[in-house]
């Protein structure tokens, strides 16, 4: 056996002898290098997992090898970002693959290279057919893995190249000197190419290749908005134009807009993606280097414009009064244009009248914060592409607050998963509890204003146990059972935080409740007359019938 089908027999015996979350985060990737005068290389993608290899697996990683080999076995760990081919071991077969540094001009119409570009994957990508609107809002789509190319940035030099800003005499207008001195409204990162006077950068910004139709899980609150976006990505240009997307932040605005840019590039558009934040910086810069002309054809050139939080163009007057060019210009082309706003128009103080009537023209789509059950369908869609297998319990709790922002969601599943991993702790609902409850602690105040004792003391007339029996250390069925009965209610049912539910019970700390937590919760999804018993008991709480 050489090298490479060692590691892979190796990797068969690790995989069932370490945590699945482990498993995925530390070994995939790795690939065996050499195996000579009994020392094993094994490479691995980062310092930080040869770190983990190293003082948690290497003595694992050794006997196995020697069972294998059947001599005596050195193992070392070698770090390149590289990735092995597929074939190399069996952890990382469904690893991405690594970026392709691509550069390439839509239609050849575009002088400088557009960013945001992605080469295609190997499988098909989705092709806008295959998103018709007709397809139930309510589907769950599933990602492919896909193999995304994504420009590399080429080498940065910037105070070097960038030149000295010139005279406010050399501005050709009163309004190019104004937009000039705009500041531009967050600093922005050098940019990515050499600077230089004689070059206008109208290039757009990266699309995230994650953010696609078929990874957006749709539900009640942004039904609206991602039928608007498939319709527009389906025919740009002839519905819908502009489509204007708003809604509070975190809320998969953006994710729509690349969605649409995606299928756009498909479809063999030219698509440039942008903020409102660099299209005035580029304004500015268009008009300090005296080519706001090459800035304009440029920028009028393209099939799809989608501008992200253009509510930060309203009162920079150089700005809007640009964009409003741009927007005519586009517009009267039949181009698309989609654009995002953290509010509606109508709502944008400062906005010139003219551009508000504009975005009003075609269409305004909102995006609200997901109810519980569409929460629950995006963090099912986020374990599946992250390739983690989460009970269905740490689910529900994750998704149980209400959360305002799928962004928050999203970080408390990684919160959650990372949690898992670095403790090697299998994934339950008091570890999540744990990782969460810096968070999760500040509950919402719940509807029946009980209080932890309100619950206690009604616990203990619906099932005639005593309080000190309650709160004390025994372990018979009959108080066992009310006291997790107790804890599940305390938590469900009131403001109060673990720690204070763990004291009003006698001071057991946050992981025995949120076991008796999760107890309860597994006998009600199990058993519908154990359900009916809590409703039961609840019921009594609120109205005091005793
Ligand atoms: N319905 C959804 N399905 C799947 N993922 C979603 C959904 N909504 C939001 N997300 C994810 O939530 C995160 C935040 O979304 P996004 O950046 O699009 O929000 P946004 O509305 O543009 O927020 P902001 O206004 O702060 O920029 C992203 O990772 C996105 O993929």
């Amino acid at each position: 056996m050489n090298a490479k089908q060692i590691w892979q027999t190796a990797i068969e015996r690790l995989r069932p002898r370490v945590n699945s979350a482990v498993f995925t985060t530390w070994f995939q990737g790795t690939s065996a290098l050499s195996f000579q005068d009994g020392v094993f290389i094994i490479r691995v993608p980062t310092t930080f997992a040869k770190a983990q290899l190293e003082t948690r697996f290497q003595e694992l990683i050794r006997s196995t090898l020697v069972d294998i080999t059947g001599g005596p076995v050195e193992v070392r760990f070698e770090v390149t970002k590289e990735q092995p081919a597929a074939s190399d071991n069996g952890a990382d077969s469904n690893a991405y693959r690594p970026a392709k540094r691509t550069y390439r001009l839509s239609k050849g119409r575009l002088s400088a290279p557009l960013r945001g570009k992605r080469v295609p994957p190997p499988e098909a990508a989705p092709t806008i057919n295959s998103l018709a609107p007709s397809t139930p809002p309510e589907t769950v789509y599933r990602q492919k893995k896909e193999d995304y190319g994504i420009p590399a940035r080429p080498p940065v030099n910037y105070k070097q190249d960038q030149p000295e800003k010139p005279a406010p005499s050399s501005y050709t207008s009163y309004a190019e000197a104004a937009a000039a001195r705009e500041e531009p409204i967050h600093k922005e990162a050098p940019p990515t190419k050499e600077y230089s006077p004689t070059h206008v950068s109208v290039e757009g910004l990266l699309m995230n290749p994650r953010y696609t139709f078929s990874s957006f899980i749709v539900g009640k609150s942004n039904k609206l908005a991602h039928a608007t976006s498939l319709a527009v990505a389906e025919n740009p240009g002839r519905i819908y134009n502009p489509l204007f997307l708003y809604g509070g932040v975190g809320l998969g605005k953006t994710h729509l807009l690349h969605a649409i840019g995606h299928a756009g590039e498909d479809a063999g558009l030219t698509v440039l993606y942008t903020t409102s934040e660099k299209f005035t910086n580029e304004i500015i810069n268009a008009i300090r280097f005296q080519k706001t002309e090459e800035f304009r054809s440029k920028y009028r050139q393209i099939d799809i414009l989608l501008v992200d939080d253009i509510q930060f163009i309203a009162g920079k007057e150089s700005t809007e009064e640009e964009f409003f060019h741009t927007f005519n210009s586009l517009h009267n082309a039949n181009k698309q244009i989609v654009v995002t706003s953290d509010r509606p128009p109508k709502a944008i103080s400062s906005l010139q009248d003219r551009l508000r009537s504009r975005f009003e023209w075609g269409l305004l789509a909102d995006v609200q914060p997901p109810e519980y059950e569409h929460r629950l369908a995006i963090l099912r869609s986020k374990c599946d592409s992250l390739r983690f297998t989460v009970p269905a319990g740490v689910i529900e709790y994750i998704a149980r607050p209400v959360c305002s922002s799928v962004r928050e969601l999203e970080g408390a599943l990684n919160r959650v998963i990372a949690y898992a991993t670095l403790h090697d702790a299998p994934l339950t609902v008091s570890l999540a509890a744990q990782a969460l409850e810096h968070i999760y602690d500040k509950k919402p105040p719940t509807t029946s204003n009980l209080t932890v004792n309100e619950v206690l003391d009604g616990i203990c007339r619906y099932y005639n146990v005593n309080p000190e029996l309650l709160r004390g250390k025994q372990r018979d069925r009959d108080i066992v059972w009310p006291r997790q009965v107790a804890m599940y209610l305390m938590r469900e049912e009131t403001t109060a935080s673990l720690l204070q539910i763990g004291t009003a019970l006698g001071g057991r700390d946050h992981t025995t409740i949120m076991h008796g937590w999760e107890k309860v919760h597994a006998e009600m999804g199990n058993n519908d007359l154990v359900k009916q018993e809590i409703a039961s008991v609840l019921d009594s709480l609120q109205n005091h019938s005793f």
